[in-house]
């Protein structure tokens, strides 16, 4: 049921390209079924550039012949369809399950829109549920994760935090060669501080708390699917 709650979120994010567009293209479950479908499309002539924010998601766009480029060779996209972990009311995100973060955010800013595209169980009343992905440098980690857990405290973390590793148990490296710290918050009561205060910390790389990047999303349940519209882009 949830594979087909997304493939309805990514069909109706279809409705928000047109050909010539410059796409930002996402990463994850949901955003592999909206490059599945514009491959279709391109199969059948639809033009479009595009820039995948993950290894994983431009071998899949490669092997449909969706053509690709760089934000080096353009600087900006018409808009950016992704998935998301966690979307509150102010269509604040928190992404980074996937591990993709770092350049999904590169991705996103560089777009005039990002349209998330999701199943309705990720619309949230108050982030952190989910624990919130922070990408950091190897060098150091224990210094990064030490500090990190400082900034929880200081921002009322219910839970820990830890290093996500792979099924062998082996920390997990990002496409950036960077590792992800998974911060269990329970409840992120003031997002924005939040983001400034990990930034501040030397080691972190980016964090997933996506804030002024998101102004619409496709939200599908069994009902039927909605589209949420409001924030304008800063
Ligand atoms: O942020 C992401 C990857 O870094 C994904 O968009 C997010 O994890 C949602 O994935 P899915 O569509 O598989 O639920």
């Amino acid at each position: 049921m949830s594979e087909e709650l997304k493939r309805k979120a990514a069909e109706a994010a279809m409705g928000e390209i047109s050909s010539g567009m410059r796409i930002g293209l996402g990463t994850g479950s949901t955003a592999r079924h909206f490059v599945d479908l514009l491959g279709a499309e391109v199969a059948r002539g639809f033009q479009c550039l595009c820039v995948p924010t993950s290894e994983a998601t431009a071998a899949q766009a490669r092997g449909l012949a969706i053509p690709l480029t760089t934000l080096e060779e353009i600087d900006r996209l018409d808009v950016t369809i992704d998935g998301t972990d966690e979307i509150d009311g102010a269509f604040r995100l928190i992404k980074g399950g996937g591990a993709a973060l770092l350049r999904e955010k590169i991705v996103a800013a560089a777009s005039e829109r990002m349209v998330v595209i999701a199943d309705d169980s990720k619309l949230v009343e108050t982030l952190g549920r989910f624990p919130l992905p922070i990408e950091v440098n190897p060098f150091g980690l224990a210094a990064t994760a030490r500090a990190i857990g400082e900034a929880m405290a200081r921002f009322g973390a219910e839970g820990g935090h830890a290093l996500r590793r792979k099924p062998d148990g082996t920390a997990l490296l990002t496409d950036g060669g960077h590792h992800i710290i998974d911060a269990s918050f329970g409840r992120i009561s003031d997002a924005e501080a939040l983001s400034g205060a990990l930034l501040e910390i030397p080691g972190v790389v980016q964090h997933g708390l996506f804030i002024g990047l998101c102004s619409e999303a496709y939200l599908a349940s069994v009902s039927g699917t909605i589209r949420l519209s409001g924030h304008a882009k800063p």
